[in-house]
């Protein structure tokens, strides 16, 4: 058997005249972490759905395979083999938590007993215990989300789709739940996950898909991917409107927030480099209120690859 717990071959979906996924392919090896990482409406959610048999691929896509079984032939298998979480969640808020699991061992044909001993022991493992006894619908976001994975692993999928597992969760349910995923990995599970944060596929991934315009722009690992971009960036901050778009205006090639009142540009972060900025907003009378030096990170490598897309990064976010 290969290596691969998951394998697409020209992968690609349309709808309508609208061409979502334009011939992808993955390779995830087994007991790894794999990060699609795209802005929204980049084809994620439907590289999962497919992945997982949830909707066909175009007749046009190559082999796809998952835990060793083909798509095509062999759905069942696959279905068998995998879990599933994420914005399609399987949790039903009007039955308690330890129902939800009790369904859930139901589902997977687990005598009365033993799916008991799974529900308590997954209950306990994801610190749901005390709300076990309450409706889902009076769970917290990160409490469902606990409850949807601890649902997924009822069956000991071996491999597991995680679909934006953090997106709208607090920093301290994000890092509990970086850790679940840290765990089942170092329990020989797979993990495919979809994110559009930097920082968690960063954190999390052995290897990242940046996924844009339904093509995957690059793969790598995340220093690879960093090595992808020459260089690093200089974020200005202005607190006054007008100094800002006078900086914008008169630098160009930034990539500018005007949000934040902020302009990102491309550099390498050396004193030239600095002095000939500084120079440039002095002789125009505009002073910046913060100035700040990155050396390369998954951001610039996003930039680079993708354009204008901006995506944002979880702990700016949830620190305002
Ligand atoms: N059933 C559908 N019919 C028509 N278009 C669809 C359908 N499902 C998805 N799309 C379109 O496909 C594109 C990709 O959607 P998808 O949900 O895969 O993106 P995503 O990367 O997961 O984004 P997000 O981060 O917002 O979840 C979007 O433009 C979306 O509108």
């Amino acid at each position: 058997m290969s290596d691969a717990a998951i394998t697409a071959h020209d992968l690609r979906k349309s709808y309508g005249g609208t061409t979502v996924l334009d011939g992808i392919d993955l390779t995830v090896p087994r007991g790894t972490i794999f990060s699609l990482l795209g802005p929204n409406g980049a084809g994620k959610t439907t590289a999962v759905k497919i992945l997982s048999t949830l909707i066909p691929p175009d007749p046009g896509s190559g082999t796809l395979r998952v835990g060793g079984h083909d798509l095509a032939t062999d759905p069942q298998a696959v279905r068998a083999a995998i879990g599933v979480t994420g914005q399609f969640s399987a949790v039903d808020g009007l039955i308690t938590g330890e129902e939800n699991m009790l369904l859930m061992a139901d589902l997977h044909h687990l005598p009365r007993r033993e799916g008991r001993r799974v529900a308590a022991e997954l209950l306990e493992r994801f610190d749901l215990t005390e709300a076990a006894g309450k409706p889902a619908s009076t769970y917290s976001g990160g409490m469902k989300r606990r409850l949807d994975i601890a649902m997924t692993l009822v069956g000991d999928p071996r491999i597991i789709f995680l679909d934006e597992p953090t997106t709208g969760l607090d920093p301290r349910s994000r890092h509990s739940m970086w850790q679940i995923i840290r765990a089942l990995v170092a329990d020989g599970v797979t993990v495919l996950l979809t994110t559009q944060y930097l920082e968690e596929a960063d954190e999390l991934a052995d290897r990242i898909a940046v996924l844009n315009d339904g093509k995957i722009a690059a793969e790598g690992t995340a220093e690879e991917l960093k090595r992808l971009v020459p260089g690093g960036h200089v974020r200005l901050r202005f607190t006054d409107p007008a100094a800002y778009r006078g900086a914008r205006a008169a630098l160009g090639g930034v990539h500018p927030d005007d949000e934040a009142l902020a302009l990102q540009i491309p550099s390498g972060g050396s004193q030239r480099e600095l002095h000939t900025l500084l120079g440039r907003l002095d002789s125009l009378g505009i002073e910046a209120d913060e100035l700040t030096v990155h050396t390369p990170d998954l951001d610039d490598v996003f930039f680079a690859l993708t354009g204008d897309a901006v995506i944002p990064s979880p702990t700016e976010e949830n620190a305002r």
